[in-house]
This record gives structure tokens, C-alpha cells and sequence, in this order.
């Protein structure tokens, strides 16, 4: 399964170049004439083994950024909006102009992922242009050449992360299935399935010993074998089964290193980490204990919790550790100060090399995934909050008390809950952190992340109570 990019970008800055280039054939008319092109346009492309479907926005006539309104804002918009990420293009050659830098306030105001490019940025001439680009915000920007093909392989890493995986679709969609309701008006929740594979990815920067664990868990030396280049990601995991449950393990860089030589993977990137976050039902983030909560461990974390997967840490490399109450200690101190976002989150010691502590782990996965599928009765929800108003209302701000209603949970993976509100975009920040601690608390819903949704309105199950 594949995602979609937009390419945005002013007149003449390559765009149908770029779209021909990426489809193979050649479907877009090119011309030096600003605007020569018309409309948006799909098209299949592919970089290496990267499939996706891309918007062509070229052929808007030139206008200045007083008229940026009107047809190319409308194509423009229309366009950001299909697809997944925009690719925003510019000409290095020319550098950015005023006219780039509506195209940017306009992306931003749209707030969906990003890929600067500087186009034309073979030879020299375009150095300037792609050091000027960094002013536009969107972090660094990739140089290509469209008409000579080069960038190719910095442009395919760039978009690697935005591919979607069979497997991702799955995982947003399930947890959302209709409930029934019971003959006193009790929910039924639907049960667990015991008979499907957990995905759980284990991540961790280069040397955590990743690919230790999993060749331990499985007793063979699978992933130092295989798998071979060329192989699709989608089935790159590893079935096994511990204490008769099924599970997918999937490690990416460990894997894909020997995938895929062509790619430059002495760093793990977010891209990598987020695309087996995304595989994933719960991810272990492991640590190397010797060298804990490095920068990078820190942001997979955090997107770990942005993503709402359940997480589990894993402190590897246990028997290297001399004085292990006092590592305890200071590992439990640093996980509360760095990692906030997700408090709670249950901290494992192990040995992938001697096999010690791989049951805990095991035991912990499976104990946040039964947390992460959590479903809470609404009239259970409605007792406590109603506890909760009466003990600590919702302030008043200017002068109105902000009236909370009702809540219910529409899903799980990971737990949603929604709250109806009078006054949404008043509530204070810190009072909807109160909440989620509380839901935490009353629910025993630590170690994993949980949503929380504000919506206008009264409770919508009112009218039909009174009705009946
Ligand atoms: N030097 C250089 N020229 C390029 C490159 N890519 C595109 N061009 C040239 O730039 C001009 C405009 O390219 P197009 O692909 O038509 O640009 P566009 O953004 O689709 O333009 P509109 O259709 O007007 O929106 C053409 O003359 C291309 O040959 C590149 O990588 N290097
Ligand atoms: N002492 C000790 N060493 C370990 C342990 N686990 C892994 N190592 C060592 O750490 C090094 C890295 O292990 P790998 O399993 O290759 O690490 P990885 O995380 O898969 O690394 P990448 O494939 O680069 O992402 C190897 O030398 C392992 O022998 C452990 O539990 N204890």
C-alpha cells in the first residue's frame, strides 16, 4: 500500500520535470514557458522499490504574491489536501522568492508533512540557492536535479517514513468496532483476540543489540542470514510464539541494514524508527544500559507516544552492570525527568546475550497491550467524572464556568476518549492534563499513551434518555 505526495511549488521551478522523472514516462508536458502544463495530475512513481501516487500541480500561470489567491491557491490547496505529504519545490538556482515564500506560509497554515526540495541544484551554481532554502522553515531541504536524476536516493529517503504499510491501515482501523449494547443498556465490548499475532518492533539506536535479542528469542541466527535485498519491507518480521501466543517481531535497522546496502544507515533516522512505530501494536524502545536516554532514544519515545503506540523499555545489556540497584535508580529518575510524555511507561532489564529478562519483557508486552486495547464502560466513565466535577470543576474563564458534560470512549489502540464541552477552546490546557492523569489513576491505565478529545456540545444520549 502506498501514500500520496503533492508536488507544490511556483511556475517553472520543475515540477512536471520532477513529475516525469518519478513516473517514467513521459506524460506532463515540459516547456520553459511559465504555466505550460494544466491542472492537477496524478501519476504512479516510484524511487527504487518506493511506490506512491503523485499530484502534479504544474501549470499555474505565473502570478505575484498580491494575486496568490485565485486559481493557483485553489489547485494548490486542493492538491495539499489529497495527498500525505507535500514535496515543495524550489529553484536553487534562483534561490527563494517572494512567491516561494507564499507557497511556504501557505503549506504551514496547512499544517501536513513537508518536503523541501531544491530543484536545478546540480553544479555549483545552485549551492546558494539550497543553503537560501533553509529560510523557508521547513528544516533541511533535499537538492535534486530533476532533469538529470540526481538526489534521487536523498529523495527517497525523505519519503520513506510517509510509507504506509498494509499493516497500518489495520491497526488504525481496528479498536473502533461497533458495540453492542446489552439488555440493561450495559455495553458488551468485543473480546480480545487471543488468536492473532502482536506486532510489537523493537527500535534503539545503532548497537542497543536489537538484532541479539530477536536472534536469541528465535534461538537461530535468522536475521544475520537473511533477509536478502530486494525483499519487500511489508514482510520483513518474524513470526514466534511464546507461551502459545502469536507474535510478529520486526526490527528495522538490524534488518534492513543488510537489506539494503545502498542506503546510508551508520545513523538510525526518525524515518526508520517511525515506519517500524508504525508497524507496530507496542513498540520496545531499547536502550544500551552502559549509555542510556541518548538524544536519539529520547525522540523515538517521543514518537512512540505521538504515534499512541504502547511502549515498553528495554535496558539491554543488564550483566554488563555492576551495582545494579543503584543503575535501577537512576535509570527509574531519568526515564520521570526526560520522558514525561509518557509516564508510566514500564522499564525492563534484560540481557539479549544470556537470554535473562526476556520473559519480564514478554510479560510486560503483553500487559500494555491488554492496557493499549482497553476499553471503559460509559457509565463507569460518567461516575467518575461526575466525581471529578464535584471535586474539582473546570474553572471559570472570563467569567464563565466551562461546563463539562459528559465523556465517552469511542475507541481503543490506543484508548480515545471524548468529553463534551461548552466551551472547548477555553479549557485550560493544565485542567485536560488533570483529566488524563485522573483517567490513568481511576482506570489503571498507566503505560500507555491515552487521548483525550474535546468536543462542543451537550450529552448527545440526552434527548434520547428523555425520550424515553
Ligand atoms: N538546470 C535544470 N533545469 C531544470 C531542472 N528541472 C527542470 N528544469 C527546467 O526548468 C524548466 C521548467 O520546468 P517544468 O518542469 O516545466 O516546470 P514546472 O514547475 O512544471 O512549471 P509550470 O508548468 O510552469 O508550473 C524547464 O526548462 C526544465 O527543463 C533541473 O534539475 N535542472
Ligand atoms: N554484554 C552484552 N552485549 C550485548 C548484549 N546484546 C547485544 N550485545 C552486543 O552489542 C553489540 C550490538 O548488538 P546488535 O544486536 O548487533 O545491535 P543492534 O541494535 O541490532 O545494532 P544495529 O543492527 O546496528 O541496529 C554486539 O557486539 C552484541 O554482541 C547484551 O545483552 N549484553
Amino acid at each position: 500500500m502506498s501514500f500520496t505526495a503533492a508536488i507544490i511549488g511556483r511556475p517553472n521551478v520543475g515540477k512536471s520535470t520532477l513529475f516525469n522523472r518519478l513516473v517514467g514516462s513521459k506524460i506532463a508536458l515540459v516547456d520553459d514557458t511559465p504555466g505550460v502544463t494544466r491542472d492537477r495530475r496524478p501519476g504512479e512513481a516510484r524511487i527504487g522499490d518506493l511506490h506512491f501516487t503523485i499530484i502534479d500541480t504544474a501549470g499555474l500561470e505565473e502570478a505575484d504574491p498580491a494575486s496568490l489567491e485565485g486559481r493557483m491557491r485553489a489547485q494548490t490547496e486542493a492538491a495539499i489536501a489529497e495527498a500525505d505529504v507535500s514535496l515543495f519545490l524550489i529553484d536553487a538556482r534562483v534561490g527563494v522568492t517572494p512567491v516561494d515564500e507564499h507557497f511556504a506560509d501557505l503549506l504551514r497554515r496547512v499544517g501536513k508533512p513537508v518536503v523541501l526540495v531544491a530543484n536545478k541544484a546540480e553544479g555549483k551554481i545552485g549551492e546558494d540557492g539550497v543553503m537560501e532554502a533553509y529560510s523557508l522553515g521547513f528544516g533541511e531541504p533535499v537538492a535534486i536535479s530533476a532533469e538529470h536524476g540526481q538526489g534521487m536516493a536523498d529523495l527517497f529517503n525523505a519519503l520513506l517514513p510517509f510509507e504506509r504499510l498494509d499493516e497500518d491501515k489495520d491497526i488504525e482501523e481496528e479498536g473502533d468496532e461497533e458495540v453492542v449494547i446489552g439488555p440493561d443498556g450495559e455495553e458488551i465490548f468485543p473480546e480480545l483476540d487471543t488468536t492473532k499475532p502482536i506486532r510489537v518492533a523493537i527500535v534503539g539506536r545503532p548497537n542497543a543489540g536489537k538484532s541479539t535479542l530477536i536472534n536469541t528469542m528465535l534461538g537461530e541466527e535468522r536475521l544475520l542470514t537473511g533477509p536478502e535485498a530486494g525483499i519487500t519491507r511489508d514482510s520483513i518480521s518474524v513470526d514466534w510464539t511464546w507461551r502459545d501466543r502469536g507474535f510478529k517481531l520486526f526490527d528495522t535497522a538490524g534488518m534492513r541494514k543488510k537489506a539494503r546496502v545502498e542506503q546510508k544507515l551508520e545513523k538510525l533516522s526518525v524515518g526508520d524508527a517511525l515506519r517500524s512505530i508504525r508497524f507496530a501494536e507496542v513498540v520496545v524502545l531499547m536502550l544500551d544500559a552502559t549509555m542510556p536516554f541518548e538524544k536519539q532514544d529520547l525522540q523515538i519515545a517521543d514518537l512512540v507516544a505521538r504515534e499512541g503506540r504502547a511502549l515498553v523499555i528495554a535496558i539491554n545489556k543488564w550483566d554488563l552492570i555492576e551495582d545494579r540497584q543503584k543503575a535501577m535508580a537512576e535509570l527509574r529518575e531519568m526515564a520521570e525527568r526526560l520522558l514525561p510524555q509518557v509516564r508510566g511507561v514500564p522499564l525492563v532489564t534484560l540481557s539479549g546475550l544470556t537470554g535473562s529478562g526476556i520473559d519480564k519483557l514478554m510479560g510486560e508486552i503483553l500487559r500494555v497491550y491488554a492496557l493499549w486495547n482497553r476499553r471503559v464502560p460509559t457509565a463507569a466513565l460518567n461516575r467518575w467524572l461526575s466525581g471529578v466535577l464535584e471535586h474539582h470543576p473546570p474553572p471559570a474563564v472570563s467569567g464563565r464556568r466551562i461546563k463539562l458534560r459528559y465523556m465517552t470512549q469511542p475507541k481503543a489502540r490506543p484508548p480515545t476518549f471524548v468529553a463534551f464541552c461548552s466551551r472547548p477552546e477555553a479549557l485550560p490546557e493544565a485542567y485536560t492534563r488533570y483529566l488524563i492523569n485522573g483517567l490513568r489513576e481511576a482506570f489503571d491505565l498507566d503505560a500507555v499513551p491515552l487521548r483525550l478529545m474535546l468536543r462542543k456540545g451537550e450529552n448527545p444520549y440526552e434527548d434520547k434518555a428523555k425520550k424515553r
